[in-house]
């Protein structure tokens, strides 16, 4: 049994490379896909929001020397196309995507309607929040904070490269600790980068939990959607 009715997903752009070097690994997205089609098929109903770390991002090494505002507009036309891979992919495997952008581009995708995304939820299709907050400065991270707080989420799931939040970065520390649960108000104390501080604290600030759990281990997803014991709890 489900034990959330709504969720806000936030997916890994940069686990979207899989062993590639960059861009899309075909066999990643689905694999992917078919861990969300787990949790829909249950009836929950499932937001997306894409990062881009794949493709581009405001403040990586493809930007230097850039204007910052217009790398970061890059950055999020880099979500918009995983967002649009990724909806594709959900029609390959028998699913309703509807993408939505933050910033306009008619032609390509719909814009986001707060209403309307909330219909499309209530339909169960599945919504992917395209191009961020549709503003620089800012990350897919908040965007899903923001969104989630929108669209009424019981929950915003991190989905990552790792398992939970650490007391560093494990990828750089092998004697970074996981930690099970953690406050919104520490995890902003020590620092801690899986997450930037303004998703934090949008969250601490509307009472919305995020759970931080690695996207790559099967079934982790539905686990996390079950209310059992995966990743790490970030809360109140
Ligand atoms: N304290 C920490 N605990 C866990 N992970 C951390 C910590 N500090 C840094 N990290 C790193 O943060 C990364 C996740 O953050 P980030 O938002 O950059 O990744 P992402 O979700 O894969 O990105 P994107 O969607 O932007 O491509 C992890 O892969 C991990 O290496
Ligand atoms: O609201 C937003 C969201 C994103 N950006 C830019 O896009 C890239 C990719 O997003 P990630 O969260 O890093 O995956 C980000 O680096 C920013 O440059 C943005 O400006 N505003």
């Amino acid at each position: 049994m489900p034990a959330y009715k709504r969720i806000l997903l936030k997916l890994s752009g940069e686990a979207l490379m899989g062993d590639d070097a960059y861009g899309i690994n075909r066999a990643t997205i689905v694999r992917m896909v078919r861990e969300v089609r787990q949790v829909t098929d249950q009836g929950v109903e499932v937001a997306v929001v894409i990062g881009g770390g794949n493709i581009f991002r405001g403040v990586a090494g493809g930007s230097v020397g850039m204007d910052r505002a217009t790398a970061d507009y890059m950055g999020m036309l880099a979500t918009v196309m995983n967002s649009l891979a990724l909806a594709d992919t959900m029609r390959q495997e028998g699913m309703t995507a509807r993408v939505m952008s933050a910033i306009s581009i008619e032609q390509v995708v719909e814009p986001y309607v707060r209403p309307k995304a909330l219909q499309y939820l209530e339909e169960g299709k599945v919504v992917v929040f395209a191009a961020g907050t549709g503003n620089p400065f800012f990350t897919t991270d908040t965007a899903a904070a923001l969104r989630g707080a929108e669209i009424g989420a019981e929950l915003v799931l991190k989905a990552t490269k790792v398992d939970g939040v650490y007391t560093a970065d494990p990828a750089k520390d092998p004697d970074a600790k996981r930690y099970e649960n953690i406050t919104f108000d520490e995890a902003i104390a020590r620092n801690l980068q899986v997450m930037d501080a303004t998703a934090f604290a949008l969250c601490r600030d509307q009472k919305l939990p995020i759970k931080v759990f690695s996207i790559f281990k099967p079934g982790a997803l539905e686990r996390v959607v079950r209310g059992e014991n995966e990743g790490t709890l970030v809360h109140v």
